[in-house]
């Protein structure tokens, strides 16, 4: 079961590679690796688990940050609608690409944290508000979708984990709070 005991902190090299393809169909290692992926991400939101095993709460996770230079990323975004408690993105991205992107931009209002950076880093995140993303599921399926607004955000900020970007590397140094005319802030 991975803790945080398996999550590298910044100042780790791996955190700064380009992690590598994997073969397609992934193999059962990485299978298992994305199934217990999306195990921490639901223990991280679950109260009761993430007292118990002393876990940061988390909606993606990328394998570089258990020190798995893999181009393997896992989200569990969880509904905003009570009415619909399914989760509104749950998944394994094996080989994940951004195919494109809309020149509309947007970032999350409160900014972004990541379980590797142990401080917080305020300051607005600006990324693309949509995207066309394609990858291989478990088994070994090309999927293409596209996402909008806190799905858009998250998934971008775990394929900049594959390619050793952290997300205060996106925020303006000068003034962290400065925002561009037309940004979409996402609250
Ligand atoms: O790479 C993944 N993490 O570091 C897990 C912890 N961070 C988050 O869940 C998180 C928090 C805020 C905004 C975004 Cl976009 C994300 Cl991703
Ligand atoms: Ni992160």
């Amino acid at each position: 079961m991975i803790t945080m005991d398996d999550i590298i902190r910044e100042g780790h090299p791996t955190l700064r590679e380009v992690a590598q393809e994997v073969p397609i169909p992934p193999s059962a290692e990485d299978v298992k690796l994305g199934e217990e992926m999306i195990q921490f991400l639901k223990n991280s939101q679950d109260p009761e688990k993430a007292e118990e095993l002393h876990l940061r709460g988390g909606v993606g996770l990328a394998a570089p940050q258990l020190d798995i230079s893999k181009r393997i990323i896992a989200v569990h975004v969880p509904s905003i609608d009570p009415e619909k408690p399914e989760a509104e993105l749950s998944t394994v991205m094996y080989n994940p690409k951004i195919l494109s992107h809309s020149v509309q931009q947007a970032c999350l209002g409160e900014g972004e944290g990541c379980l590797s950076v142990d401080r917080e880093v305020p300051g607005y995140v600006v990324r693309a508000a949509r995207i066309t993303v394609s990858y291989f599921d478990k088994d070994g399926n090309k999927q293409k979708i596209r996402l909008k607004n806190y799905d858009a955000i998250v998934v971008q900020h775990e394929i900049d984990h594959l390619n050793g970007v952290m997300f205060y590397d996106h925020i303006n140094e000068q003034n962290p709070l400065h925002l561009e005319d037309g940004v979409l802030v996402i609250e």
